[in-house]
């Protein structure tokens, strides 16, 4: 049995989403925190993000997703399986505009607040900063100017530290939802195997977003001009159009270069562009 952990909190619909792409069903009541899972093998919890950390840690859950914030601050041993890029966030330090000096701290005693005690403890030993810290739970943005000079917090948007009147002063790491294994179980060649399958699909879903299919028509003569400016997974795949009329061309592209490549495909010749979203792609 693979014991998964699913994110309790904000990142737990983007999860969830991803494994119902990926045909794996999560059957969740409003308060019940095992939900039934559609994939033979696994169990799973829905646990705090950074206590499903904490269970990868000490071994009593083998797979699940969290912040790679939290895997740092709790300087968990685990295996970063992937990086679903969700959620990204940048944990930073930030002070109020006007005890600034310049865009630095001023060279003086500072009371730094945060939720990361780990993470703050290293950043003010790093830059010899002679400081106190303070733990906090939550709203740390609301401590200076009156309770704290500085603090140590995620920011997403940027729009808490903006209504708060905070200016960042230093960038500490970056942040996003990943899936994280238990090192233990890698060693087991059994679960080792199931969980590269669960990594396979739910890679499959992440690769499908970044890319769509793109079908075009072009005429015998533009044919090598436009498969030049195509981009593809390998090659595109060329058929002929009925009565030799010329050729479809259909490429797996990435959806950011869309806006760019429309306008170039019709400068080449093409015609009859349809573009599709794509549910799952495996190399
Ligand atoms: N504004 C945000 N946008 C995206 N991810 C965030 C944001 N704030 C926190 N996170 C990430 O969410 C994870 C924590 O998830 P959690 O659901 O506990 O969020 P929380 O808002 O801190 O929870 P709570 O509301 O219980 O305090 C961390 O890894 C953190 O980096
Ligand atoms: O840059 P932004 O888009 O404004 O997002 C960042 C804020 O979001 C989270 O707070 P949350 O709402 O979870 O409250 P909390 O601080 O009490 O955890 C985080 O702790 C920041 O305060």
């Amino acid at each position: 049995m693979i014991r998964l952990g699913l994110p309790k909190g904000r990142m737990y619909d983007a999860v969830k989403t991803i494994l119902a792409e990926a045909g794996i069903d999560v059957k969740v009541g409003s308060r019940d925190y095992r939900p039934a899972i559609s994939l033979e093998g696994f169990e799973t919890k829905i646990l705090k993000p950074q206590n499903i950390v904490e269970m990868l840690h000490a071994g009593s859950r083998d797979l699940g997703f969290a912040g790679a914030d939290w895997v740092r601050e709790l300087d968990a041993d685990l295996v970063e399986l992937l990086d679903t890029e969700l959620d990204p966030v940048r944990v930073v330090a930030a002070a109020p505009v006007d005890l600034l000096e310049g865009d630095l701290l001023p060279n003086r005693h500072l009371v730094v607040a945060s939720e990361y005690t780990t993470i703050t403890k290293s950043w003010i030993a790093s830059k010899g900063l002679d400081a106190t810290f303070v733990r906090t739970y939550g709203a740390t943005e609301v401590f200076p100017p009156e309770d704290a000079d500085c603090i140590v917090d995620n920011t997403a948007t940027g729009s808490t530290l903006r209504a708060n009147n905070l200016q960042i002063v230093d960038t500490l790491m970056l942040s996003s939802t990943r899936l994280y294994a238990n090192p233990r179980c890698m060693d087991d060649p059994e679960k080792r195997a199931r969980i590269e399958d669960f990594v396979l699909v739910v890679k499959s879903v992440l690769e499908a977003r970044q890319r769509v299919m793109l079908e075009v028509n072009v005429g015998s003569s533009d044919l090598e001009r436009l498969v030049e400016i195509l981009p593809c997974m390998r090659e595109p795949t060329i058929s002929s159009l009925h009565g030799s009329s010329g050729y479809a061309v259909k490429s797996a592209v990435p959806r950011k270069a869309l806006a760019t490549l429309i306008p170039q495909i019709k400068a080449a010749g093409g015609s009859d562009i349809v573009v599709t979203n794509l549910a799952q792609i495996v190399p």
